[in-house]
């Protein structure tokens, strides 16, 4: 092992109560929204595709102009409640909100900055609507931070000169302060979601992370933050010099996920965070350009992560008024739909420890031990082949929701054969199994 002065915190899972909340939830709603909301991926009437977050890179947007947005910056019908409901209803049980994207943009009004909402037509402290709105819902609020920051005049991608040097110390303080702030203003906030870190800069800078790591969960005991704040004495990013994992959960997985046999990711928490389009994390007014991801494609993605050990961030980009497109609604609405009746095999659920098989994911409930087959694939046969290891048997396969037992038909040694009853399935399902162990005799 290389000895490291700015490696983890802490090796392994933690196992308080604030990352045992993180680990149950499972599934959660990212929000994308700034001043790239307004434009939405259009400049002077020409459509760009790429991620509408980049409107300023891929339409060669001046910088003054960009900033001019905050001028334009007026949400009228945004209104935390409602967004929080349509979150609720989805089944999200956290959130994530972009306070401050890679253009600078800050949604709260913060004393280090003037490019913030306190400075656009505006004005109010949106964030704390935000915050209180899902807070009271019972959802776990997040915030997204982007270390990466077009606007400020100190931000420097390498430091190749002492100049460089001076005016990044600058920067670094500037965003400790804008850290802590954040967390003095908003209580209730359970983790930070760091973003903007891949440059030269930063992996110099693996004692500072070290540090802002250590000094932010003094200020809140129980904080969670991903992998992507820290570098380490080397300038290894996500896990450190010797392979560990910096940061309390692993958040490389970003529009993809870990191959679903790979029992590696099952070491640490993590979490993967997704588009509905194959690349948009900012409103774009264009969602046909792409590949959309309809409501079950989006929830094996949901069941993958859950059988892998790992959470599903689902992202949702309102416009420049506050408003979420009818794609979005829709697919919460029928997400929401399904967890209804299917959520106790999502929720508090985690790698059940059985081989990834056609038909779809095993995941197992931590704290009841049940354990539930989510499945995606009905084979022509209508016979799911159900592998268990050698000393296992199913004893009982009960549909969720509707409760029906199915019928079972042992094969070998360890397989069972559950016999659906042979009709169209047009979503996913979830079965609850019962296993027994096998009678050695045999
Ligand atoms: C190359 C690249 C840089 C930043 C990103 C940001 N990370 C995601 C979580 C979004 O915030 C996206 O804008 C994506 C790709």
């Amino acid at each position: 092992k290389i000895k490291l002065d700015y490696g983890p915190l802490y090796h392994g899972k933690r196992q308080d109560p604030a990352m045992k909340k993180w680990r149950e939830n499972r599934f959660g709603q990212f929000i994308h929204w700034g001043l790239y909301s307004i434009p939405g991926g259009v400049w002077e009437g020409k459509t760009y595709g790429y991620a509408a977050e980049f409107l300023k890179a891929s339409a060669g947007i001046s910088t003054e102009r960009w900033n001019g947005l905050k001028d334009e910056f007026n949400p009228t019908e945004f209104n935390g409640k409602e967004w929080a409901s349509m979150a609720k209803a989805m089944g999200a049980k956290y959130v994530c909100l972009t306070t401050k994207h890679h253009e600078g943009f800050c949604l709260w009004p913060s004393k280090y900055t003037e490019f913030d909402i306190e400075n656009t037509p505006y004005q109010k402290d949106l964030m704390k609507e935000f915050v209180d709105a899902y807070s009271e819902a019972g959802i776990d609020v997040y915030l997204y931070y982007s270390v990466l920051d077009w606007y400020h005049p100190d931000w420097r991608t390498k430091l190749k000169t002492m100049d460089d040097v001076e005016a990044f110390e600058r920067f670094k303080t500037f965003t400790q302060n804008q850290l802590v702030e954040l967390l003095e203003r908003y209580p209730q906030v359970k983790g930070l979601w760091f973003d903007g870190t891949w440059d030269q800069c930063w992996k110099d800078n693996g004692k500072f992370s070290y540090e802002l790591e250590v000094l932010l969960k003094e200020k809140r005991p129980g904080l969670i933050v991903n992998s992507r704040l820290r570098a380490d004495d080397f300038g290894k990013r996500h896990r450190d010099s010797n392979g560990d994992l910096m940061g309390d959960f692993e958040s490389g997985y970003e529009r993809r996920l870990p191959d679903p046999r790979d029992t590696s990711v099952t070491k640490n928490d993590w979490e993967c965070c997704m588009t509905i389009p194959e690349n948009q994390w900012g409103y774009h007014k264009d969602w046909t350009l792409t590949h959309q991801k309809n409501t079950n494609e989006l929830l094996e993605m949901l069941a993958q992560c859950s059988s892998q050990g790992g959470n599903f961030l689902l992202n949702f980009g309102p416009n420049g008024k506050g408003v979420f497109r009818a794609e979005e609604k829709r697919i919460a609405r029928e997400i929401g739909e399904w967890m209804k009746t299917n959520s106790a095999a999502i929720y508090g659920s985690d790698y059940a420890g059985l081989k990834k098989q056609d038909w779809g994911y095993f995941t197992k409930n931590t704290k009841s031990g049940e354990v539930y087959m989510i499945v995606f694939n009905v084979p022509i046969s209508y016979q799911l082949r159900v592998e268990l290891p050698k000393h296992q048997t199913i004893s009982k396969a009960n549909m969720v929701g509707i409760g029906q037992e199915l019928q079972l038909e042992k094969f070998d040694s360890n397989e069972t054969f559950v016999l659906l009853p042979p009709k169209s399935y047009t979503s996913p399902f979830v079965i609850r199994l019962e296993l027994k162990a096998n009678k050695k005799s045999q």
